[in-house]
């Protein structure tokens, strides 16, 4: 924030320059009162001229590296006023990509009212004079919000209107805010070589909610307790001395609802989603670098962690191997090319995502949630999911009885049905998925009400079949596996065996040829 005088001040100020410089001439010949009574008076003549004081606040503090917040508060303020007084109104955020959200434009200025104070404000903009060549198109352009008040007004503008804007404009960006869901894609640099990435974003509009979630009612309530718990926690993460952040860890075999849990999550709390893709970060460093850049209330997702992350020190090997085949490959131009490919891995480690989670950049910001998702909990690095990193564990299983009668529910609107009961008692005897028992409930057609209830008989029928289906397979598997393990363990068995006789047989034949070493004897 800067206090000046405003531009009419400047023009005002160069004819005074131009006065004082005569003046100054002329002063020798005047006698000293009469200089104190020129220099009072000329200074009151020009407060009455231009009694206005002029406060700007640019968009970007510290070397554009951060979005000034107070920007951000006017911006939503004034957007609030002007769409009902400005002329020349700027449509630019868009809230569920259903409503506009009006601003005032460029060089437009409206009037506010305060305690009876009138003041003024105008948004501007600077673009650089000289036609300079830049890597960032638009980097050089400045945009910041004027505020001009008359200066008997001061104390109730800095001491009170000021922070009613910032609260006011904070208060209008939670009601508009459009949630975002951010990935990092892979810049393309020149020649094709890997830029750094960084975060692009759409609008998150997933419709998942705790309602919608096929999942235990006990669970969901504790899941629901432990977000609330921590989204108020701010204080309590003070209290204790640590980063405000919570680990989640989802694991469970596919389609069983994993990513849908954090788009529920999401909407749960109101936050942004950040889908983290950690083979497309190329180091620590970068990691470092887009953790940082998220912003706090927001969940943090690595899918498939698993798949992502080398997490078994395999990457020694891996980079061993790497070596010998260049040396092989050498004067090679496809195999050069192929080369540039893999290149590309990620170098990301472990330690470098751990050192994130809880070391000490992990305070940045706050209220932030990870979660990582997997579908093989058990392939995972313990050090990666002990308590305090990942500081709650949610299995997501196959549905069961209670998962179904949500997804009935929500995809057939009923409550209850005669074929309920057959279909729980299969639902206890076969795993299937959420996303397999929903494919089944979806309606085929969406005409007369009049067909509905057979429509429904039909789906839960058909939901009968494939769960008998998939229960035959899962015996017919049973089986087959029980079949092939009695095989392998027989074809051990015998094999142990043979092992054993050809021992017996080394033994003997030991045995025989001491005693014809010892005896000299030729049988
Ligand atoms: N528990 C659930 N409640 C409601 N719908 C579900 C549930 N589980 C799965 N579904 C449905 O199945 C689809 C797939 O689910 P989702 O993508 O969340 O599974 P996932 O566990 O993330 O699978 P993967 O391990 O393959 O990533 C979703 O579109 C959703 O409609
Ligand atoms: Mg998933």
């Amino acid at each position: 924030m800067v206090m000046m005088k405003g531009e009419q001040w400047s023009n005002l100020g160069s004819k005074m320059a131009a006065i004082m410089f005569v003046y100054a001439m002329l002063r020798q010949y005047f006698p000293p009162q009469l200089q104190d009574y020129i220099f009072r008076y000329g200074k009151k003549l020009s407060n009455f001229m231009y009694p206005y004081i002029h406060v700007t606040f640019d968009e970007f503090i510290g070397e554009r590296m951060k979005k000034s917040e107070a920007f951000s508060a006017i911006q939503n303020y004034l957007s609030d006023k002007s769409s009902a007084s400005a002329k020349r109104l700027k449509a630019d955020v868009v809230k569920d990509s259903q409503s506009l959200v009006l601003s005032m434009d460029y060089n437009e200025e409206i009037t506010d009212e305060f305690n009876g104070v009138k003041l003024w404000w105008s948004a501007k903009r600077t673009t650089p004079k000289t036609q300079q060549f830049s890597f960032y198109p638009g980097a050089d352009e400045k945009r910041f919000y004027t505020l001009k008040f008359h200066k008997r007004d001061r104390q109730v503008i800095t001491g009170i209107y000021l922070s009613h804007v910032l609260k006011q404009g904070k208060a209008i960006a939670a009601d508009n805010r459009q949630r975002k869901l951010y990935s990092n894609g892979a810049g393309q640099g020149w020649l094709g070589n890997r830029s750094s990435t960084t975060w692009t974003h759409v609008a998150f509009e997933h419709p998942a909610t705790f309602d919608t979630l096929a999942m235990d009612e006990k669970k969901k309530r504790e899941i629901k307790k432990d977000l609330v718990k921590f989204s108020n926690g701010k204080e309590y993460y003070a209290k204790i001395g640590k980063a405000w952040k919570r680990g989640y860890l989802l694991y469970g075999p596919p389609g069983t609802g994993k990513s849908t849990m954090v788009a529920v999550m999401a909407n749960f709390l109101n936050y942004d989603v950040y889908d983290l893709e950690l083979t497309t970060v190329k180091n620590n460093v970068e990691l470092r670098r887009l953790l940082i850049e998220t912003s706090n209330k927001s969940i943090i997702v690595i899918e498939d962690i698993d798949c992502s992350l080398d997490l078994t020190g395999q990457r020694e090997e891996k980079k061993k191997k790497k070596k010998k085949d260049d040396k092989n490959e050498e004067g090679d131009p496809i195999s050069a090319m192929s080369k540039n490919e893999e290149r590309k891995e990620s170098e990301v480690t472990l330690s470098g995502l751990l050192n994130f989670i809880d070391g000490i950049w992990s305070a940045c910001g706050g209220e932030r949630i990870i979660v990582f998702t997997t579908n093989h909990v058990e392939k995972l690095d313990p050090a990666l999911i002990r308590r305090g990193r990942m500081d709650k564990h949610i299995e997501m299983s196959y549905c069961r009885f209670e998962a179904f009668k949500v997804l009935a529910k929500n995809y057939l609107d009923i409550d209850s049905h005669p074929l309920f009961g057959e279909i729980g008692n299969l639902l206890e005897e076969t795993d299937m998925t959420p996303a397999d028992v929903a494919e089944n409930l979806m309606l085929k057609s969406d005409d007369d009400d009049d067909d509905d209830d057979d429509e429904v008989e039909t789906c839960l029928k058909n939901l009968i079949e494939a769960l008998k289906t998939a229960k035959d397979e899962a015996s017919k598997k049973a089986e087959e596996d029980a079949r092939l393990k009695a095989e392998k363990e027989q074809k051990e068995k015998e094999e142990a065996e043979k092992e054993q006789s050809v021992k017996e047989d080394v033994t003997q034949h030991a045995i025989s040829a001491k005693e014809v070493k010892d005896n000299g004897v030729i049988h």
